[in-house]
């Protein structure tokens, strides 16, 4: 059974078909690219499957659970989180606070301990705490960990925007554009990143990337959106060589 089962889903804007007759399955551990040219849907593949954006037709399930329905912060109670194309932080809050505002959504005590002060909240802050260094060390944020979310340069923004993403605990992680705006050995390192934290986290992870050496480095499986519909899928080597998607990206770079 596929972690995610996409069938058959669809999206309409008024006259606009921004997503068409999708079908995308997931297994549990995998590390796939979804690609496509500006506007080909990619974004809002991302925005339905986290409820921000209810389909027109189709489903989505997860884990063997319908997801038609949810609220976003249910979708992440669920165990899937995201990054943004446009760096969402708290910008005014601290690195640390970024990260334990993800691990609250996920807190054992309630919201009756938290207003009473109970010891199950201050064990449950001191958990939270420790739980958010550790994950601020892994993305080399740690003696970053007070600072004001905004003031970090953009390269470590976007690590701490997926720092956080990990701080829901998700199972699957979606990754838009996590290389946007990155020079080449961030994206690099970017790349090794990913890589571990799959292994680190047990994570299956949907990428969505411009940067093609990142896909093609990373992803095990692609599959190529283009005017809403996927018109290829397969491993790096299959789909750098697909006439159909050299046509798509004709004046852009592939490989
Ligand atoms: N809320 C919306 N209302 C109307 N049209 C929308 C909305 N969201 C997306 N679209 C349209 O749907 C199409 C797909 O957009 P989407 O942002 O999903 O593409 P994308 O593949 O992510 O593009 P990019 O690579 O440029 O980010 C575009 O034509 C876009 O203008």
């Amino acid at each position: 059974m596929p972690l995610l089962k996409i069938d058959k889903l669809s999206k309409s804007f008024g006259g606009l078909k921004a997503v068409s007759n999708l079908n995308i399955e997931i297994n549990d551990g995998e590390l796939i690219g979804l690609i496509g040219p500006n506007g080909a849907g990619k974004t809002t593949v991302f925005n339905l499957l986290t409820g921000v954006y209810d389909p027109t037709e189709g489903t989505v399930r997860f884990s063997d659970k319908d997801m038609r329905g949810l609220k976003p912060y249910q979708v992440t109670q669920r165990g899937m989180a995201r990054t943004f194309q446009n760096i969402r932080l708290f910008s005014d809050l601290s690195v640390i606070d970024n990260v334990k505002i993800a691990y609250h959504q996920r807190s054992s005590y309630g919201i009756f301990s938290a207003f009473f002060r109970l010891p199950s909240y201050y064990s449950g802050e001191e958990e939270m705490h420790r739980k958010a260094m550790d994950l601020l060390k892994i993305f080399n944020l740690d003696h970053k960990a007070e600072e004001i979310a905004k003031n970090l340069p953009y390269g470590e923004q976007r690590r701490l925007e997926i720092a956080r993403a990990l701080g829901t605990e998700p199972k699957l992680l979606l990754l838009d554009e996590p290389a946007a705006g990155m020079n080449p050995q961030e994206t690099h390192d970017l790349m090794n990143l990913i890589r571990w934290i799959r292994e680190k986290f047990k994570l299956t992870i949907l990428l969505i990337e411009h940067d093609m050496s990142l896909v093609m480095g990373v992803c095990e499986r692609i599959y190529v959106l283009d005017y809403g519909t996927i018109i290829a899928q397969g491993a790096p080597d299959e789909i750098k060589s697909n006439p159909k998607v050299i046509e798509a990206y004709l004046g852009e770079e592939v490989v």
